[in-house]
């Protein structure tokens, strides 16, 4: 057994035992709630720069499959759960979880009181830390922990992005064409996509928009990712040409925050943001509660009622987050375009909000056949 240690900026320490790679890591410490999904969760390019605290106290039980990931490797910069399995059990698992942190060198810890930890977070807010199983020097990883960057400002688009464009083919008939900027995507939104009849081109984040209008799509998505919002620029200037001409629009997560900002709204950082599988959202056009998936550090700042006046005609908050309020979609009135800040494509659950890719299907559908009569 090899000791480990967590440190938190504030100078709280945790003491357990080393899981997955031998090392130090440093990033900033969140807590997912998810109680299933944690390969999904690992796997998600979002968490770029995050070290992740587990609530669901057991992790590792069905151990490691290949089907399971949403990118092509681990992205969390480190983990920390409370009592990994000692017996992996499923018919799928081919590795436990120790070996995979391990083999790709993703530093992590268990047998810390997880449950101090995120109620610690909870009162204080995400907060930057590092994992030692090196190191059992507090005051010196401490003096590291503080000179490292903060998520506030991070930028690591370069990191997770596609280099070069590839094309996910429609299942089945094809019907739309639709370019769709990678953020940090993770693998289920194209195929839930092209499940409804779309090609979509997954293209890099440093894409233009005469690259996007080239392809004359039927509509654009913009994905999810890591780092604050604030500093994603390029997208947001892109997508202001997108949304000028008119040409539809579905955005997830930081693609909500995107949409947001071209909308002239700011973004700012919640205090310890939501991760988890279990995250109640309403529908203000429907009034129905969603039970969602959740990875998101940041928020749009917009006023939940009523209209906001936009470049664009009226804008309005479309979902809100039923523990805190906190802005979880947008909707241009005038124009096809809307966004959410939650994960309607959940590779690990639940599905309440796979309504959302047929609403885009709908608005290019009705785009289309409106230019069709012009
Ligand atoms: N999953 C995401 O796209 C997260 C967006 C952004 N990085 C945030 O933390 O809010």
């Amino acid at each position: 057994m090899t000791e480990a240690i967590l440190v938190l900026e504030d100078g709280r320490v945790f003491r357990g035992e080393s899981f997955g790679a031998v090392g130090e890591t440093i990033g900033e410490i969140v807590f997912s709630t998810g109680m299933t999904g944690y390969q999904e969760t690992l796997t998600d390019p979002s968490y770029k720069g995050q070290i992740v605290a587990m609530t669901a106290p057991h992790v590792g039980n069905t151990g490691v499959n290949d089907e399971d990931f949403e990118s092509r490797r681990i992205w969390v910069d480190g983990y920390i759960v409370r009592d990994p399995a000692r017996v992996r059990s499923s018919w799928r698992s081919n590795r436990s979880l120790d070996e995979e942190l391990a083999a790709q060198d993703v530093v992590g810890i268990s047998g810390i009181d997880t449950r101090a930890l995120t109620r610690h977070l909870r009162e204080r807010g995400s907060m930057r830390g590092a994992i030692s199983s090196t190191s059992t020097d507090v005051d010196a990883v401490l003096q590291r922990v503080s000179a490292a960057p903060t998520m506030k400002g991070a930028n690591f688009l370069a990191d997770v992005t596609t280099d070069q464009t590839y094309v996910v083919p429609a299942v089945g008939e094809k019907r739309f064409t639709v370019a769709a900027i990678d953020l940090g995507i993770k693998g289920m939104t194209p195929r839930r996509l092209a499940e409804r009849g779309i090609e979509v081109h997954v293209m890099p984040a440093t894409t233009t928009y005469e690259q996007i209008a080239a392809l004359e799509p039927d509509g654009v998505f913009m994905s999810n990712g890591p780092g604050d919002p604030a500093t994603a620029d390029h997208a947001v200037e892109t997508l202001k040409d997108v949304l000028a001409a008119r040409t539809p629009y579905f955005g997830i997560c930081l693609g909500n925050q995107i949409f947001g900002r071209a909308l002239d709204r700011g973004t700012y950082k919640l205090t310890y943001g939501h991760r988890g599988i279990n995250q109640p959202v309403q529908d203000l056009t429907t009034g129905k509660v969603e039970i969602t998936a959740h990875n998101h550090g940041f928020a749009v700042d917009a006023p939940l009622e009523g209209t906001f006046e936009t470049p664009y005609g009226p804008g309005r908050v479309t979902h809100v987050c039923l523990n805190d309020d906190v802005v979880e979609g947008l909707a241009l009135l005038d124009q096809p375009a809307f966004s959410v800040q939650y994960h309607p494509e959940a590779a690990a659950g639940p599905h309440d909000a796979a309504y959302l890719f047929d609403r885009f299907v709908e608005l290019m559908a009705s785009t289309s056949s409106a230019s069709e009569d012009a």
